[in-house]
C-alpha cells in the first residue's frame, strides 16, 4: 500500500481492481437473479397452494361434502407438505453448489504426489552430522527448461564447516540454497546430507535438520513466543530453550523490552516490527530447532551494522555446532568464514578463503575493491 501511496497509482490500481472484479460482478448479478427468482417461486408455491386449498375446502364443507376437521387437516396436511417441497426446492441449489465444491476438493486430494509432497510420512530420517554437497548437480527451475540455471556444480561442505557463496545477482546463489533443503530437486546429479540423498530422506525431516532463514522472513499473527516455536511439538521447547535462541538471535533483550514480553502479539506478516527485528526472531526461529545444517540466504541483510554485527557474533558462536551455508551480498559479513565460494552463471569461478581470495586478485578481490 505504501509502494502505492508513495507513486500516487491510486488511480491506476482502482481501474486494474475495477476491471478484474467486473467478470465477478456480473456473474454475482445473474446468480443473483436466480436466487430471487427460485426464492420467488418457492414461496409463491406454498402460499398459492394453500390458498387454493383452503379457497376448494372452503366450497367442500359448505356443500357439506366434508366435515370442519377433514378441512383442517387437509388445510394442515397441505402447509406440511408446501413447506416440505419448497425446502427441497431450495436445497436443490445447495446440493449442486456442494457438488461443485466437492469436486474442486476432490481433484485437488486425488492430484497425484509429486517428488516434494511435503506430507508424505514415507522417506529415511537419519541422524545426521551435518555434511552437504551437491555433486554434478545441474538445474533448470520448471517454468523456464531451457535455461540451465546451476552447471555440473559440485560443492562440498564438511560438518561444522562454515561456507559463503558470493557472486552476482543471477548467478543462482539462492537456488542452491533451494536444492540443500529439497524446496527445488536438481534436474541432474544429486544433493547428499551425509551418504543419503536428500530425494531419500522424508521432507518434514529434511527441514528440521537443514533450516533456513531468508531476506525477508514471514512471521506469523501469532505471539513473538509462538512465531519462535512455530511447528516444535509442546515437549520440544520450554521457555528456556526460548531464551536462549533469542540470545543467539540478539533479540531477546528487545523483546524483554516490549509490555507483554514474549507474549506480545506481532501482527499480520510481523507488521508491528522493523525489518531487522523480524529477522533477528526468524533466526531464533532456525536456532531453537538445534538445525544440523543452517542456511543463511541473505538473511543478515535487512539487518542495520549494529544488529549485523551483533547478529555475525551470535552466529559465530554457533559456529562448528551445525554447518553454515551462507549467501551474502554484503562481503564485509563472510570474511571468517572457512570457504568462500565465488559463482557465476552457475558455475564456480573461484574457491578459498578471504585471505587466498584476496591475494588471487581474481573477481573476489575486485568486489571487494568495489564494496570498499
Ligand atoms: N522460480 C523461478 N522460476 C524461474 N526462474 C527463476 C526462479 N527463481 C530464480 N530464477 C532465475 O534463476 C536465476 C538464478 O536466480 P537466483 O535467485 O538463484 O540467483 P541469485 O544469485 O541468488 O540472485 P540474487 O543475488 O539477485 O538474489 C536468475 O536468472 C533468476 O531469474
Amino acid at each position: 500500500m505504501s509502494t502505492i501511496k508513495a507513486y500516487t497509482l491510486q488511480g491506476h490500481f482502482d481501474e486494474i481492481f475495477y476491471n478484474a472484479l467486473r467478470p465477478l460482478q456480473s456473474a454475482m448479478k445473474r446468480q443473483s437473479c436466480i436466487s430471487a427468482f427460485v426464492f420467488a417461486c418457492q414461496f409463491s408455491f406454498t402460499y398459492i397452494l394453500i390458498a387454493i386449498t383452503l379457497h376448494i375446502g372452503k366450497i367442500m364443507m359448505l356443500s357439506n361434502e366434508i366435515t370442519p376437521f377433514d378441512y383442517l387437516r387437509v388445510v394442515l396436511l397441505t402447509q406440511f407438505g408446501a413447506n416440505f417441497i419448497s425446502q427441497l426446492i431450495a436445497s436443490v441449489s445447495d446440493l449442486t453448489r456442494a457438488r461443485v465444491a466437492s469436486e474442486n476438493i476432490l481433484s485437488v486430494m486425488n492430484e497425484p504426489p509429486t517428488d516434494m509432497d511435503n506430507l508424505t510420512d514415507e522417506g529415511l530420517r537419519p541422524k545426521v552430522i551435518g555434511r552437504i554437497s551437491l555433486q554434478n548437480v545441474e538445474f533448470r527451475y520448471p517454468s523456464r527448461p531451457i535455461v540451465p540455471i546451476l552447471k555440473n556444480l559440485t560443492i562440498q561442505v564438511a560438518p561444522g564447516q562454515s561456507v559463503a557463496i558470493v557472486g552476482p545477482s543471477g548467478s543462482g546463489k539462492s537456488s542452491i540454497i533451494s536444492m540443500f533443503h529439497r524446496m527445488y530437486t536438481p534436474t541432474k546429479g544429486q544433493v547428499m546430507l551425509d551418504n543419503y540423498n536428500v530425494k531419500s530422506i522424508n521432507p518434514n525431516y529434511l527441514r528440521r535438520v537443514v533450516v533456513s532463514v531468508s531476506q525477508e522472513p514471514n512471521l506469523f499473527s501469532f505471539t513473538i513466543k509462538e512465531n519462535i516455536t512455530y511447528g516444535l511439538c509442546d515437549d520440544e521447547y520450554n521457555m528456556e530453550k526460548i531464551i536462549k535462541a533469542a540470545k543467539i538471535a540478539h533479540i531477546h533483550d528487545f523483546i524483554t523490552s516490549l509490555p507483554n514480553g514474549y507474549e506480545t502479539e506481532v501482527g499480520e506478516f510481523g507488521a508491528q516490527l522493523s525489518g531487522g527485528q523480524k529477522q533477528r526472531i526468524a533466526i531464533a526461529r532456525a536456532m531453537i530447532r538445534d538445525p544440523k545444517v543452517l542456511l543463511l540466504d541473505e538473511a543478515t541483510a535487512a539487518l542495520d551494522a549494529t544488529s549485523e554485527k551483533a547478529v555475525q557474533t551470535a552466529l559465530d558462536s554457533v559456529k562448528k555446532q551445525c554447518t553454515i551455508v551462507h549467501v551474502a551480498h554484503r562481503l564485509s559479513s563472510i570474511r571468517k568464514v572457512d570457504k568462500i565460494i565465488v559463482l557465476v552463471d552457475g558455475e564456480i569461478a573461484e574457491e578459498g578463503t578471504h585471505q587466498e581470495l584476496m591475494a588471487s586478485k581474481g573477481l573476489y578481490y575486485e568486489m571487494n575493491q568495489l564494496e570498499t
